[in-house]
C-alpha cells in the first residue's frame, strides 16, 4: 500500500521537531552527512536564581551573540570532563558536579550541533572572561540581545520550570 501522504508529513514534521533549523533550508539536515559535533554548555545558577550568560567572542562563528559558557569536546572526554575544562579555560572557574540537564540538537550553516546543557550551581574561582567575553547575571526576561539561536530554548525551559 503506498504511503498516504498526511502520515509522511505527520512523521517529517516530527523529525524537523528534534531538530533546531538556523538560518538555512529543510534539505541541509536530511542529506545524512553531516557529523554531529557534540557540545558541553553549562547553565551557572546562582543563590538566588539568576544564571550566567557570556557574550560569544569575536572570530567565532555568531560572534557577540548571548550565550552560556562551554564548549566542543575533545576526543575521548565527557560532557563533563569538557564542561570542566571549557569552564576553566573561558571563564576561570572549577564548577562541582553538573546536572545533565537537556538536549538540543541545532542546524548552522557552520556545524550541526548536540548541545549537552548541565545546571551547575557549585563553583569556586572568580569569573574570568579569558576570551574577553561580555558577561551578565541574567532573570527572566532576559536584558541582553541577540541571543544565540540554540540558546533561545533554553530560556523557555527555565521559564517553564519557573511556573
Ligand atoms: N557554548 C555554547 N555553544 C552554543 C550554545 N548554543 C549554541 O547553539 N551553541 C553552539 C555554537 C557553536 O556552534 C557550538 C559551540 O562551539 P564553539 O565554537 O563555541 O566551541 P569552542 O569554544 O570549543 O570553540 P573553538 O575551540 O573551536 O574556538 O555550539 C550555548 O548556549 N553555549
Amino acid at each position: 500500500m503506498p504511503e498516504r501522504t498526511p502520515r509522511s508529513w505527520h512523521d517529517r514534521y516530527a523529525v524537523n521537531q528534534a531538530v533546531l533549523l538556523v538560518d538555512g533550508e529543510l534539505s541541509r539536515q536530511t542529506d545524512g552527512k553531516r557529523n554531529v559535533v557534540e557540545v558541553a554548555v553549562g547553565v551557572l545558577i546562582d543563590k538566588s536564581g539568576r544564571f550566567l550568560l557570556t557574550s560569544r567572542p569575536p572570530g567565532k562563528a555568531y560572534a557577540g551573540y548571548w550565550e552560556f559558557p562551554g564548549g566542543k569536546l575533545e576526543v575521548g572526554e565527557s560532557v563533563e570532563q569538557a564542561l570542566r575544562r571549557e569552564l576553566q579555560e573561558e571563564i576561570g572557574i572549577t564548577i562541582g558536579v553538573p546536572e545533565a540537564w537537556r538536549e538540543q540538537l541545532v542546524d548552522y550553516p557552520h556545524a550541526l550541533v548536540r548541545l549537552h546543557f548541565c545546571k551547575v550551581r557549585e563553583w569556586s574561582g572568580r569569573l574570568d572572561m579569558r576570551e574577553g567575553q561580555a558577561f551578565g547575571w541574567q532573570s527572566l526576561p532576559v536584558a541582553c540581545s541577540p541571543v544565540l539561536p540554540g540558546t533561545v530554548p533554553v530560556l523557555t525551559w527555565l521559564a517553564e520550570e519557573q511556573v
